[in-house]
């Protein structure tokens, strides 16, 4: 286990640069094992997903050498293997292996994932998919195995009962070698599908409307990689550096964002006060406005993202009056709030919805962070504190908060993570 030792009073100021986007690289790097060339991505972020996303690429015989962002991946003698369980376990997206080998061999037996606590995250949506492309799909105790006939899968036409990104990545991945045309109705839009999609499709696939909510995928029989892919920046990462330099800063420039992922949280952040200078592909957080409290609805892309919600909260913290989040996505998504109630800020939860008062009389405790978002709210909150505070469970940040400790302390922010105990995820 890993612990984070933040001292309070330290403000954020400088400039930090956004890696890779966590969700688009998770989604990348099992869609690479579809190619029959190696296959070659820059700007990936330095997370703990991708380090385990390598161990169970290795266990597929797929090498995989990841260097200063730069991440090769050889799938060409991968061989059907079975996967390791423990690391399964360790991310959520590790689920898009089904989609990926379906595509790849037409039959997949993947564990349950894991990823973040943040209340139920039911996988029938995926299932369906794979269905309607012809597969039979067996529920086992802790694996789902997935297998298709002679025929392979086959072009369908699939409508998602709710809006999902993991669903319709999963279904993208099974449909782009499937024979005919399939159609996602009520896919999700969010700008990590249409990372995939250009991924896929610069390799030869024909995937069309990614980023809108009907995707058409023509099925294609090979897929080969020409040219290194760029990943898309992490609006997610981004939007925590604005909330926490916007809180605690004095002055920050946020350099490879694109603000258009970021429109409703930047919104929400002008709504509150915060004078933003906003150019093509950076951010310029002066610190120190004034701030109005704000009432924030989460839902899926283009609306204000369920993951931007936890790390927000230090900042509604900093408002004068009283916020309101409703996380319409994951409603229990609250685990941070008794850790930051420990901590005297001012933050609670009913039916619902969440209410966030000024918090001024922050101090430091030793706190649990349960998930990434969750521990890395209470990292922001740690800053504004008197005192120090340790965060628990800091493994969690680390699956998808590229190289925060450097990012920080070229910030002028110190923070010390250390290990406990011997690490397995790594
Ligand atoms: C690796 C990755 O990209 N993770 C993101 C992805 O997670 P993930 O892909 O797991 O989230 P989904 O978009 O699938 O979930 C959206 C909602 O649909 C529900 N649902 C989903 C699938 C299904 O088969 N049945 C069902 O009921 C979920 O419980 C949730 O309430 O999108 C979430 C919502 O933006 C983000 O918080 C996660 O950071
Ligand atoms: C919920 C998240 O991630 P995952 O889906 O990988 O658990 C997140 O990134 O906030």
């Amino acid at each position: 286990m890993k612990k984070m030792i933040v001292k309070g009073g330290q403000k954020l100021s400088g400039e930090v640069t956004i890696g890779g986007a966590k969700n688009s690289t998770v989604a990348l790097i099992p869609a690479a094992i579809l190619a029959d060339t190696p296959v070659k991505f820059d700007t990936v972020p330095d997370i703990l997903d991708v380090h385990n996303l390598m161990l169970i690429l290795n266990s597929l015989n797929v090498t995989s050498h990841f260097n200063h962002g730069e991440l090769e991946i050889d799938p060409t003698n991968i061989k059907a293997a079975p996967l390791p369980g423990n690391t399964i376990r360790s991310l959520r997206a590790s689920y898009y292996f089904m989609g990926a080998l379906l595509g790849r061999f037409g039959e997949a037996m993947v564990g349950f994932p894991g990823g973040d606590n943040i209340g139920p995250r039911p996988i029938d949506q995926h299932i369906k998919g794979f269905k309607a492309l012809g597969a039979s799909v067996e529920e086992k105790k802790n694996a789902v195995h997935i297998t298709t006939g002679p025929d392979g899968l086959q072009g369908a036409r699939i409508f998602f009962d709710l809006v999902s990104v993991g669903a319709t990545i999963n279904v993208l991945l099974a449909a782009v070698k499937a024979k005919g045309t399939t159609i996602i109705e009520n896919a999700a839009k969010e700008p990590e599908i249409v990372d995939l999609a250009t991924f896929l499709n610069n390799m030869g696939a024909h995937i069309r409307g990614a980023g809108t909510d009907v995707i058409r995928i023509q099925g294609v029989d090979c897929l080969r990689a020409k040219n290194t892919h760029t990943i898309i920046p992490d609006r997610i990462e981004a939007g925590t550096y604005l909330a926490f330099a916007a809180a605690n800063g004095n002055g920050v420039w946020i350099k490879n964002v694109i603000p258009e992922h970021l429109d409703p949280f930047i919104a929400k952040m002008q709504e509150m006060g915060v004078h933003l200078q906003i150019d093509e592909d950076k951010i310029y957080v002066p610190g120190g406005d004034l701030l109005a409290p704000i009432t924030v609805k989460t839902a899926p892309f283009p609306g204000f993202a369920t993951d931007l919600q936890q790390p927000l909260t230090p900042l509604l913290m900093q408002a004068n009056g009283r916020s309101t989040i409703i996380d319409t996505l994951y409603p229990e998504r609250i685990k941070h709030i008794p850790e930051m109630q420990r901590m005297g800020g001012r933050i609670s939860s009913k039916d619902g919805i969440i209410t966030i008062s000024h918090s001024t009389n922050l101090k430091g405790a030793t706190v649990n962070a349960s998930e990434i978002r969750a521990g890395v709210s209470l990292l922001g909150l740690a800053l504004m504190a008197d005192g120090t505070t340790v965060i628990e469970h800091a493994d969690h940040i680390l699956r998808g908060y590229d190289r925060i400790v450097e990012k920080f302390r070229n910030l002028s922010v110190n923070l010390q993570v250390i290990t406990e105990s011997a690490d397995v995820s790594r």
